[in-house]
């Protein structure tokens, strides 16, 4: 057998040797870090099979990190390094750039630039394609260059290829997802290892699947910007982050993690989007959702995404939504889309958002006092009778039926304990309503806890 040496980018003789005669796609590769050298050594090991795909080979002429020294270790003198990104974004040799940098300050400019100068963009950056997507997309249309994203929602998961292209025979009514490997993770390790929330932040750090702020992964914004990319390509809205409700997961108390195991759910953080008759929800929350369910067993820093269209029922998307190599396999899946797409009509190439741009719909995004679903309340309440009487009244009042009820027996000498309720459907302001009412109740003691609940299907 004989055994084959690809230099990088090159391709292997006897599978390519066509395709080595062929001019190089030429690519400019800003921030080396995680992502970034994932992809580096990606490209390199598979460099063979990759030009096989792409029908041409695919080079990374120079790499711009503000670290010198991490880039020169990464590259080992395979190309270009510099610290000056805007000389790749004006660098006429570069025909894609990959914006591996993160944020929205000099990653924008650096996008802007590269699509004023006819450069095709590659990004993992949600964060920039949640808040500034539309001008963006705009941009690259008005240049008729293509800017892909697919690391930038769930990582290697392909979800934006499933949702643009895979699904595009349905009316889409849903989507809903674990899309924040380092909150997963630090849910799954605290239940499983009882580990404090501290230790396994500081691990998902180190393991490379936390933000360089990661408070957008704790605090749920970072799994919003991704819903609110999803939501776009899946109902042909423009891109619209700062009408999203955020709750990430720091207020999550253990005991209700340990109730809603009692009552057949796990809590996960999920980003969902849905259409309804009135408009679209968007949203980020802790939510119960039931055990039995696939999605609900997805541990670690592994995403999972459900799509609901109308045609094909219920998709569900398994892998890794974080980390070097798993974001590089979506990074350079779209450079060798892009690499076949480069000489196509523009006209004919995938839109950036599923739908034609002119063919956008201004569905409203629907406030969260509007969104329809089912509730968990932790109460802690006097033991004596009549008080479950007086809630579900109120309850009812509100016009809200009650699902499931537990009641915890009181500790040795204690006189309150914990009740538990679950509701069916109802509007985020009934309920909101309802828990004013519970609260200043004489036999309630302190704040109601209120989670969110989805059934996720039959
Ligand atoms: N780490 C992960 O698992 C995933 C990250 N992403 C996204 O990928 C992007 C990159 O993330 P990571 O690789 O994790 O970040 P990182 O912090 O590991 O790498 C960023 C690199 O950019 C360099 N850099 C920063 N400012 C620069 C500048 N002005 N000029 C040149 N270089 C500069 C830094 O020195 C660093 O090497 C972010 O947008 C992130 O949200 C997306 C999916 C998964
Ligand atoms: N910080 C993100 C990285 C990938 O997008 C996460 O934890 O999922
Ligand atoms: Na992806």
């Amino acid at each position: 057998m004989k055994t084959s040496k690809a230099s990088f980018g090159e391709g292997s003789p006897e599978h390519s040797e066509g395709y080595a005669a062929t001019k190089p796609i030429n690519v400019g590769l800003l921030g080396i870090g995680t992502v970034g050298g994932g992809t580096f050594t990606v490209l390199q090991r598979n460099a063979e099979e990759i030009t096989r795909r792409a029908g041409r080979p695919i080079r990374i002429t120079v790499v711009a990190d503000r670290n010198l020294e991490l880039a020169n270790k990464v590259t080992g003198g395979a190309c270009r390094v510099t610290d000056d990104a805007f000389s790749v974004v004006a660098d006429p040799e570069v025909d894609i750039v990959i914006e591996l940098i993160g944020g929205y300050g000099v990653a924008k400019e650096l996008v802007m630039k590269a699509i004023a100068n006819g450069k095709h963009v590659v990004t993992a950056n949600k964060a920039l394609l949640a808040t500034h997507g539309n001008e963006i997309f705009k941009a690259a249309q008005d240049k008729n260059v293509m800017v892909a994203f697919e690391a930038a929602v769930a990582g290697g998961i392909p979800i934006i290829k499933a949702v643009r292209e895979g699904l595009t025979a349905n009316r889409i009514e849903w989507i809903a997802g674990i899309i924040n490997g380092t909150t997963n993770f630090i849910l799954s390790e605290m239940r499983d290892k009882g580990l404090s929330f501290d230790t396994v932040l500081k691990e998902a750090q180190r393991l490379g699947y936390a933000e360089a702020d990661p408070t957008f992964d704790i605090e749920g914004v970072d799994a919003a910007h991704k819903i609110t990319i999803l939501s776009a390509l899946a109902f042909g809205t423009p891109v619209q982050f700062n009408k999203a409700y955020i709750e990430g997961i720091s207020k999550l108390d253990a005991a209700d993690i340990k109730y809603a195991e009692q009552l057949g759910y796990r809590i996960k953080l999920l980003g969902i989007t849905k259409r309804t008759p009135e408009g679209v929800e968007l949203r980020v929350h802790p939510t119960l959702i039931p055990a039995k369910r696939l999605i609900a067993n997805v541990e670690g820093a592994m995403n999972a995404v459900l799509v609901q269209g109308d045609a094909v029922g219920a998709t569900l998307y398994y892998g890794k939504g974080a980390g070097a190599e798993p974001t590089a396999s979506a990074v350079i899946a779209d450079l060798v889309d892009v690499t076949r797409m480069h000489t196509a009509d523009p006209e004919n190439r995938v839109p950036h958002l599923a739908f034609q741009p002119n063919a956008m719909a201004d569905l409203p995004i629907l406030a969260m006092d509007d969104v329809t679903t089912s509730y968990y309340l932790r109460l802690r309440v006097q033991d004596q009778p009549g008080v479950l009487a007086d809630i579900t009244r109120i309850l009812a009042d509100e016009q809200i039926s009650i699902d499931a009820v537990i009641q915890k027996e009181p500790g040795e000498g204690e006189t309150q304990t914990d009740l538990i309720m679950l509701t069916h459907q109802t509007r985020e302001k009934r309920i909101n309503a309802a828990i004013v009412k519970i609260e200043a109740l004489g036999v309630v003691a302190g704040k109601v806890t209120k989670l969110r609940l989805e059934e996720l299907g039959k």
